[in-house]
């Protein structure tokens, strides 16, 4: 566990930071209170189960909740949602934190165990509106809870593997939003190879290189194409009309 004096030190920083992410992403006060008891679970384990970039712990708020809440904006109306490796919680325990005001549950499929046990104590202390699925995706697509209305991932796999993991769960009227980083385009390219898409690209509110990939609709290609996905210079670059 990180030491009180550490969690003491981040203290400011995190303060500030907090302030600046939820000038982005505004929450109420229910979900500001779930967020806050996320992240003190979430500093107490980092030092023994390492859950985000140690580098990035002063961002936590920018950096990882505002980057996941964005989410929430682009699928106002979305009940039933699946993040893909969820890691330390990064969209699927903020979402879940949206979620319980909103109305709506979050599956969180997670292959680590340790971190699979981490993000059910955090359901647990923040009352996030969740269940965690301790398995690798690609073996329990088949088996997942449906219909779902909304499929997230970020830093899990490249995009033409999401899209596979995807694919045979995106009904009519659901979408995917996945986050990306300043590879969108060589991703969108590589995607293009084996899936037809008609992507939406939005710049990421909590800026840097950050995209989100907004995909509602999901064809294989019968065999390999060259590119036929928008690439980055077609975006939208707009965040909160993805509905
Ligand atoms: C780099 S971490 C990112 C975690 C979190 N999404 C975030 O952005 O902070 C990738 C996580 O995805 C999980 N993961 C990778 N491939 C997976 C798969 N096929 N099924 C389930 N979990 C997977 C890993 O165990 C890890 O916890």
């Amino acid at each position: 566990m990180a030491s009180r004096s550490q969690m003491d030190s981040l203290a400011p920083a995190l303060a500030a930071d907090k302030a600046a992410a939820l000038r982005l992403t505004p929450v109420s006060r229910e979900t500001e209170a779930r967020l806050d008891a996320y992240v003190e679970l979430l500093l107490q384990w980092q030092a023994k189960t390492n859950l985000v970039a140690p580098s990035t712990l002063p961002q936590l708020w920018t950096r990882h909740i505002a980057d996941s809440l964005q989410l929430a904006a682009l699928a106002p109306t979305a009940r039933t949602w699946l993040d893909i490796g969820s890691g330390g919680g990064f969209p699927g325990v903020v979402l879940a934190c949206v979620l319980a005001e909103r109305g709506g549950t979050v599956l969180l499929v997670e292959r680590i165990a340790k971190k699979a046990a981490f993000l059910r104590e955090a359901l647990r202390v923040s009352g996030g509106a969740g269940q965690v699925i301790l398995a690798d995706i690609g073996d329990c697509v088949d088996s997942l809870p449906q219909p779902l209305d909304c499929i997230t991932a970020r830093a899990v796999a490249p995009l033409h593997q999401l899209i596979g993991f995807a694919e045979p769960l995106l009904r009519p009227g659901a979408k995917a939003l996945f986050l990306k980083g300043q590879d969108v385009d060589a991703e969108l390219t590589e995607a293009a190879r084996y899936w037809k898409l008609q992507p939406r690209l939005h710049a990421s509110l909590t800026g840097g290189q950050g995209w989100i990939v907004e995909i509602d609709r999901i064809e294989r290609l019968e065999q390999s194409a060259s590119a036929s996905v928008a690439p980055k210079s077609a975006a939208t670059g707009s965040v909160g009309t993805g509905e």
